[in-house]
């Protein structure tokens, strides 16, 4: 809100200030993510904890929902009616969206990969402008884009294919749904504030509007023209470096994700209680070989994340068939099982194209 303010009485100094708390709060929060595996066991998190966290959004087992029986009584033909929840995610938490819309970072729906114009020169700062452009190699059929505060239920996009929006560019605003539809997992307060808050978010447009000062229209002289480009270049490199710090957190994230959901599942994949995530019986054997999973090196080396990377990249990790709507995992078997996120999310690709967002909404800097 510092930032917000700052920008509202022109004041460039306080919204450096700004920034650079809000790069180093982030620096905190990634701090406090890595500290995860402390206290939370992978095996007993995933086989144990999870099957509560799961949604039946996108259930096959429960294709109507469920019947909260004493809640909502009968609809107009006697039918009982029955109610559909996504799940649990710490994606629920309104922290991480709240940063994402003061940055102005953008998210899509997977699979959709807009082109960002990087550097652009704008006098208007509106939130409404934009500059994308998007990839024109579409498929047609699938409107999954949905506008702002725009609540709807369709399904996320989990095929990996590249969509096609022939709209117009510019009046579309393509939305990433998982993050629309997890807001009613959350207060109502929390929800009411992210919205609020994309009203006035403008920090990445004025910081651009900022860069396009054009000396040759100014009456400044020289060292004052130096002098504002060299402020306005602190500027730019620290909303960079709050970008830098958000896709840090997003990268830490996915290496969480590949210790406690996709080794989980893999490592279990080809057992007697395979392709199920509510297996709830503990085998002693299995608590030993988790504890070498959870070990401190795992999560946090890089070496041991190298390995991780194995687990998580494109290659490993592959739609076998462009019509599901789920990730395969190859195994070292070669058998393959579903993984999806609580919220019904093709994890891996969703995630990845999360991180890969949050920088390309980087600032050209005037002085690189
Ligand atoms: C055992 C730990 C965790 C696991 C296994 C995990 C797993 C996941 C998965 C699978 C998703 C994809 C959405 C879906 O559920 O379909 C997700 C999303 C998300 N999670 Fe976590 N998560 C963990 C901890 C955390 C923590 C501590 C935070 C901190 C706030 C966090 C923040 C988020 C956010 C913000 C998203 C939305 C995607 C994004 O903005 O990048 N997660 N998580």
């Amino acid at each position: 809100m510092s930032a917000i303010l700052a920008i509202k009485a022109r004041n460039n100094q306080n919204l450096l200030i700004a920034l650079k708390d809000i790069s180093s709060t982030i620096v905190d929060i990634n701090a406090t993510l890595q500290r995860m595996h402390e206290k939370c066991d992978p095996y007993v998190f995933y086989w144990m904890v999870r099957p509560y966290l799961n949604g039946w959004e996108n259930e096959d087992r429960l294709p109507r929902g469920l019947i909260y029986e004493g809640v909502d009584g009968n609809d107009e033909n006697g039918n009982p009616i029955y109610r559909k929840y996504i799940g649990a995610s710490a994606g629920q938490s309104a922290l991480i969206q709240a940063l994402d819309i003061a940055l102005n970072i953008e998210h899509y729906p997977t699979g959709v990969k807009p082109k960002i114009n990087g550097h652009c020169f704008m006098k208007n700062y509106t939130s409404e402008n934009s500059c994308l452009r998007f990839e024109s190699k579409f498929n047609n059929n699938n409107n999954n884009h949905h506008n702002n505060n725009n609540n709807n239920n369709n399904n996320n996009n989990n095929n990996n294919t590249t969509q096609q929006y022939s709209s117009d560019e510019n009046s579309i605003k393509l939305q990433q749904p998982y993050l629309y539809k997890i807001r009613q997992n959350m207060s109502g307060r929390h929800r009411k504030f992210l919205e609020d808050l994309a009203k006035v978010a403008n920090i990445r447009n004025y910081i651009i509007s900022q860069t396009s000062y054009d000396s040759s229209i100014t009456t400044y002289s020289p060292d004052e023209d130096m002098e504002m480009l060299q402020g306005t270049n602190e500027i730019v490199q620290a909303y960079n470096e709050c970008l830098n710090q958000m896709k840090n957190f997003r990268s830490k994230h996915l290496q969480i994700v590949s210790v406690y959901i996709v080794i989980q599942a893999r490592r279990n994949n080809g057992n007697s209680h395979s392709n199920s995530m509510y297996y709830s019986q503990i085998n002693k054997d299995e608590i030993t070989s988790t504890q070498e999973v959870t070990s401190t090196k795992e999560v946090t080396s890089t070496k041991e994340v190298t390995s991780t990377k194995e687990v998580t990249s494109t290659k490993e990790i592959t739609n076998t068939t462009n019509t599901t709507n789920t990730t395969k995992v190859k195994t070292t078997t070669n058998k393959s099982i579903e993984i999806k996120g609580t919220g019904g999310t093709n994890l891996i690709p969703f995630l990845k194209q999360m991180r890969d967002e949050t920088m390309a909404q980087e600032i050209q800097n005037h002085f690189e």
